[in-house]
């Protein structure tokens, strides 16, 4: 598993960024838009055809390929694919964990408000993406000192259903051990906990330190 460096400036960052954003934002609309639209089977073939011709727009020059885990040369991170964070990705939420330092007793948080597409139970968050944004915040909590680490193990208390809605995950890691970092954190709706995660991230032997992670995760 290798990361990828890539020797952008500052502005060129900004300008992949101020591009690809609202390209992924209006994408995540149209995805709410098909989960809860009622117009009639005429428009929904429309928009299917006009979709399609989006669709073959962008894949006249594409990658081979996942998108890889990025970094600017200066250590900005650009995991833009990824399944929860990725700023090209709109099937992530997407999160923005933020991150403070090891010494804190919440060393990472995140806000994120999840909207129909991310329904299990009636109006609630399904099991399997309160689990995926759980691992997101501790493995970037476990890797906070610049050591990228994996889940070990992964162990979701679901106290009660999660509304859809705006939630907080905080996070913190009480042991750190070497090249291991057992990592809790707690999934907040207003102020109430609904869900509480325990793990153990792993750093893999050999593994190369990046920048030291501070600030945003993207
Ligand atoms: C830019 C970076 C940002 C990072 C944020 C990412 C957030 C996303 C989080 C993820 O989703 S990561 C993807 C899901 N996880 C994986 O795919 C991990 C797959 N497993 C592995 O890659 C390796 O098994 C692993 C790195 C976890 C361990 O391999 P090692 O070869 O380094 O382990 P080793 O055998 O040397 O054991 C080291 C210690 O860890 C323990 N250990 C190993 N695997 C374990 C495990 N799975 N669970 C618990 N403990 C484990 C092992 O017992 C031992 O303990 P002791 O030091 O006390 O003897």
């Amino acid at each position: 598993m290798e990361f990828t460096y890539e020797d952008l400036t500052a502005d060129e960052y900004h300008h992949r960024v101020a591009v690809y954003q609202p390209l992924t934002a209006a994408l995540r609309e149209l995805l709410d838009a098909v989960i809860r639209t009622e117009v009639d089977d005429a428009t929904v073939h429309s928009a299917t055809e006009t979709i399609s011709e989006v669709t073959a727009a962008l894949r006249a020059q594409q990658i081979p390929g996942a998108y890889g885990v990025r970094h600017t040369a200066e250590g900005r991170g650009m995991a833009w694919g990824n399944a929860v964070i990725g700023l090209r990705n709109a099937i992530a939420p997407p999160l923005t964990v933020v991150r403070g330092s090891v010494t804190d007793p919440v060393v990472a948080h995140a806000d994120v408000e999840l909207g129909a597409a991310y329904e299990g139970p009636p109006g609630h968050v399904h099991g399997g993406v309160v689990s995926l944004l759980f691992d997101q915040v501790l493995g970037e909590a476990a890797s906070m000192t610049g050591l990228p680490s994996y889940t070990g193990t992964l162990t979701i208390r679901y106290l009660r259903p999660t509304p859809l809605g705006p939630l907080r995950i905080e996070a913190f890691t009480p042991e750190r051990d070497g090249r291991k970092t057992l990592a809790r954190a707690a999934m907040l709706v207003d102020g109430a906990v609904t869900a509480e995660a325990e793990g153990l991230f792993i750093s893999p032997r050999g593994m190369t330190p990046l920048h030291p992670f501070a600030g945003e995760s993207r």
